[in-house]
């Protein structure tokens, strides 16, 4: 960009905030004029009169070279602190009304009799308590206590009327115990903007960071004891959740307390980039079958190692976690050849089913997850559903009922690396993962690279004999005919 073009962005975005500073300010402005005109009344002096509307279009001119000048700070120091104010106030001020629309709230109406015998009616309002409220610069918790012979699920019911009386992006609710919920309404979009991955600066094996939720936190993915799956469209951004995980746990790879195992066969060409992080590469399908035998044998051992000794396996060096990374699993379990599909659903399964206490862990990528494609689709105890297309396929990957709650189907293709997650506790959440270059990837590979090379095992029944059995089996077939 030309210092010209900077200059000129730069302008525009300050006289964009006063513009929008003149239009919010109209009560300001009106009292600014009438001070004007009175002062010129009183004095006649029209030094005086500039002197007041100096004063008063002050406050617009700062702050339009403020946000000109320095966008972040003025959001940081200025705009962020004064938004969640006025949010403070509006929800503290405005409670009972709130209640009230949100059909929280119960009428009560009272008889009396007056001195003179008189009878009268009294209403009041019966709301759930708001215990607390807590604001960041992108959204706003709010903690409330349901009302006697209120339930937390109807308090959760009134959670989305909340949402749109505050015009809320989104909302989230959860139970915090057996009366109270909290509930967290996302006041503005910050999954709008991407961002850049940062290279690791510590070692981490349990949880990486990916990128960020909708409240603006992080978004921190568990990786032991978990296998994952991450389920997009093509272009929904599979790469960024793939690059978070290999280069979060890249440290931990460098220290040999994680050891990375890739599959790729859309010829190596995605996870090829970090090629050094991994201690074994599979770009064909034999060589994918051969990675899942040779892992499904550290199962295997390390199951009878632990046997009565541990039931949780605690990563140490040289005695690592395994990482399996399937990219595209559905070139192995749907689209392979007959046979090596057979054996690499049989050995998955048994990582599957056996791995995740004993620390090996899978992590698949997948476009499409009907049962057909992905077979072993319940064996995943967490999944990440980025684009979808449709709502079957939503509740197919987060669970039924949860088109409505994570709507995953409706993540626009102009946000990829967008995803909806369903938590422990059982509320979603909206997440955008970091995007990351193939330069970083490779500077992180480079930097972080292993120093393990597997030796992969071939299984009991190479491929290669598999498929000269079931020709000899066909041809006898074909010679009776
Ligand atoms: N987190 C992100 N933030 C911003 N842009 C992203 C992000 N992730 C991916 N993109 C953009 O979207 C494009 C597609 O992403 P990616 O290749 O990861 O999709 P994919 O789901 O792996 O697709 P496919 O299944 O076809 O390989 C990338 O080239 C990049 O430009």
């Amino acid at each position: 960009m030309t210092g010209s073009t900077v200059g000129s962005a730069t302008a525009a975005r300050g006289l964009r905030w006063l513009g929008r500073w003149l239009l919010r300010a109209k009560c300001w402005l009106a009292l600014l004029l009438l001070t004007a005109v009175t002062v010129w009344w009183l004095s006649q002096e029209l030094i005086l009169v500039a002197v007041v509307v100096a004063v008063g279009v002050s406050p617009g001119l700062v702050g339009a070279t403020w946000v000109a000048a320095s966008p972040r700070s003025f959001e940081r120091l200025a705009a962020g602190p004064w938004r969640r104010l006025r949010w403070r106030r509006v929800i503290t001020s405005r409670w009972e009304a709130v209640c009230r629309d949100a059909h929280l709230a119960e009428r009560r109406r009272v008889e009396r009799r007056s001195l003179t015998g008189e009878r009268m009616i009294t209403e009041s309002w019966r709301c759930p308590r708001l215990a607390r409220v807590r604001t960041t610069s992108h959204a706003m918790e709010l903690i409330i206590r349901a009302r006697s012979g209120q339930t937390v699920t109807e308090l959760e019911a009134g959670a989305e009327r909340i949402g749109s009386i505050f015009d809320a992006v989104a909302v989230r609710c959860w139970p915090v115990s057996g009366s109270t919920v909290a509930i967290e309404l996302i006041m503005r979009d910050v999954l709008i903007t991407p961002t850049i991955g940062t290279e690791p600066d510590g070692l981490v094996v349990d949880t990486v960071r990916l990128g960020r939720t909708q409240a603006g936190r992080d978004w921190l993915l568990p990786i032991t004891g978990r296998h994952t799956l991450c389920v997009g469209a093509s272009g929904s951004g599979k790469g960024s959740v793939l690059w978070g995980i290999c280069c979060g746990l890249a440290p931990a790879v460098h220290a040999d307390l994680v050891r990375l195992w890739g599959v790729d066969l859309k010829a190596g060409v995605e996870l090829a980039t970090g090629r050094h992080l991994f201690s074994a590469f599979a770009r064909t399908a034999d060589e994918a079958v051969r990675v899942l035998a040779t892992l499904a044998e550290v199962t295997e051992q390390r199951g009878q190692a632990m046997a009565g000794r541990t039931r949780q396996h605690r990563p140490a060096p040289s005695d690592p976690l395994h990482v399996l990374v399937i990219d595209e699993l559905a070139a192995l379990t749907a689209y392979a050849p007959a046979e090596v599909k057979k054996e690499a659903d049989r050995l998955l399964a048994r990582i599957l089913t056996q791995g995740r206490a004993l620390g090996v862990v899978v992590v698949a990528f997948v476009q499409d997850p009907r049962k057909e494609i992905v077979g072993m689709r319940g064996l995943f105890t967490q999944t990440v559903a980025l684009r979808l297309r449709s709502g079957e396929e939503t509740s197919m990957v987060l669970g039924d009922g949860m088109a409505k709650l994570a709507p995953a189907h409706r993540i626009s293709p102009a946000t990829p690396g967008v995803g909806w997650l369903v938590e422990d506790t059982g509320s979603t959440d909206r997440v955008r993962a970091d995007y990351w270059s193939d330069d970083q990837i490779r500077q992180v590979a480079t930097r972080f690279r292993t120093g393990v090379q597997a030796v992969l095992i071939t299984p009991t029944e190479p491929v290669d004999r598999q498929r000269e059995r079931s020709r000899r089996v066909r041809t006898p077939k074909a010679g009776a005919a």
